[in-house]
């Protein structure tokens, strides 16, 4: 009997390559011990409502009473709802084609798309179009569509930063392209060097391959750094001269926890250099609602805007986007919120500002209070974290303990985090699932447990990490 369609050994041998470490092998293992009823902090996701952050009231009432419109008519809404609370929902749902439950443009409602350009030329200072701009079920399918554009097979090559987040790696794998690592620099901050850029593309083109396009994540995940503007320049510049589209990540341009380097836009600073390169070098930027202080990643909200991109290419991207016919439309509503939020003088605007900077103000804590546990522990060395939502510690593994490994048949990350998952209950990711130099280790968690728990699950970290070495150390 020949192996069926979807036998293992008969399926597309590019999903097996792929490989999406945020929920890889200790998450599963993770959600054994917890069926078992073990107590597991999950902090392997940037899922911050998971972990208790409270959403924002006011896109909440929005997106309810755009759910519920018949609540509109009841007599009793403004005792609910308040008044900007309410026009707002009519205002999204006058540009709905029939409401939330009709499929929308595939681009996106129009009437947000305009908000989004509005918002980006408030932002930069440049004019944003509309019509290049298309709202997308959370920033993911925005990447792997863009990257789906780009990747006609093996021979294209796209440069991702080391350690990346595995959206990344997972896509080109499934997509059948090549995967060109440029490595951070983790004794610089994690900085980028253009010499190891421009070193990485001349190995890639070397072995044949057609370096297509450099990904950015600014500010980084796992590794939390931010670029300055003249790190922006000098990738612009590169990618000028190299003929590559620049992708720009930046679903955590909310998540910055330092003054030093606040978040710049890629398009801002293409805008600033000018011509020829701000009239010659493809960008397309991400977004997304899932991050920031927001953190609403259940509702799949997210746009790309194509700077530089032939109208030929984006009627492309456009057809395709049609394929799927409508992104989804609530996180649309959540994502006009996003980018015209209340306004000094509304009514919601006070409590607006008071829930979200909140948020923010205690993920900067937290960001602190967790890189010093890192540094306090032994053979744990971490960077602060500038921005994103996550903690990149770089774990000094034994010898004895990578041969324990070896043994145990595991990466030696992967055997420490299952040891400190099974210790402590904290879920973690390994450093091997986003890509790290040879013989160095890390694991990621992300800052968001709950403030007021951060100081045990610290102490807790640091005794599982304090005695792992203590019997693993000669
Ligand atoms: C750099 C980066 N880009 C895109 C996304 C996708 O976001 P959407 O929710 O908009 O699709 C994520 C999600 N971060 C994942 C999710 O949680 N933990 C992570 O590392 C991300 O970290």
């Amino acid at each position: 009997m020949p192996p069926k369609p979807l036998d293992y050994e008969s399926i597309n041998e590019n999903v097996k390559k792929s490989q999406y470490a945020v929920r890889g092998e200790l998450y599963l293992r993770a959600s054994e011990l917890q069926k078992e009823g073990k107590k597991i902090i999950f902090t392997n996701v940037g899922n911050p409502h998971a972990l208790g952050q409270k959403p924002l009231s006011f896109p909440r009432q929005v997106v309810a009473l755009c759910q519920a419109p018949f609540l509109l008519d009841d007599p009793n809404v403004g005792l609910l709802f308040p008044a900007d609370a309410i026009a707002k929902a009519k205002h999204y749902l006058s540009m709905t084609g029939g409401g939330l439950g009709a499929y929308s443009d595939s681009r996106g409602i129009p009437g947000v798309r305009k908000e989004v350009a509005e918002f980006i030329q408030r932002r930069d200072g440049y004019p944003s179009d509309p019509e290049l701009i298309y709202l997308t079920d959370g920033a993911s399918k925005g990447v792997m569509q863009i990257l789906q554009t780009i990747i006609g097979g093996q021979g294209d090559g796209i440069l991702v930063p080391v350690p990346q987040y595995p959206l990344y790696s997972a896509t080109i794998a499934l997509l059948g392209g090549s995967l060109v690592p440029y490595y951070l620099e983790e004794t610089a901050n994690w900085g980028l060097d253009i010499n190891e850029l421009r070193q990485s593309v001349n190995q890639a083109r070397y072995k044949g391959i057609t370096v297509k396009a450099m990904v950015i994540i600014n500010p980084g995940n796992p590794t939390g750094q931010c670029l300055s503007e003249a790190n922006l320049r000098e990738v612009l510049q590169f990618c000028f001269e190299e003929n590559l589209v620049l992708l720009g990540d930046e679903v955590y341009q909310q998540n910055i926890y330092q003054d030093e380097r606040p978040f710049v836009s890629a398009k801002k600073v293409l805008m600033d250099i000018g011509p020829p390169l701000s009239k010659e070098v493809q960008l397309i930027s991400f977004h997304t609602v899932s991050k920031g202080y927001w953190g609403e990643c259940g509702q799949r909200g997210g746009y790309f805007e194509m700077t530089n991109i032939p109208p030929e290419t984006v009627d492309q991207i456009y057809k395709v986007a049609s394929i799927s016919l409508s992104p989804n439309v609530p996180a649309q509503i959540f994502m006009g919120l996003m980018v015209n939020p209340p306004k000094p003088g509304d009514i919601s605007y006070d409590q607006f500002v008071r829930e979200s900077k909140g948020i923010l103000e205690s993920l900067r804590r937290r960001a602190r209070i967790m890189t010093d546990g890192f540094n306090s522990c032994r053979n744990v060395v971490c960077n602060f974290t500038e921005g994103a939502m996550y903690s990149f510690p770089q774990i000094r593994l034994p010898p004895r303990a990578i041969e324990a490994a070896k043994q145990a048949g595991k990466v030696p990350d992967v055997f420490y985090c299952l040891k400190l998952l099974e210790a402590t209950g904290i879920s973690t990711v390994p450093g091997s699932g986003f890509g790290q130099k040879e013989g160095v280790f890390h694991l990621r968690t992300t800052i968001l447990p709950a403030e007021e728990d951060m100081p045990a699950i610290m102490d807790s970290f640091k005794k599982f990490n304090d005695d792992f070495m203590e019997q693993y150390e000669d």
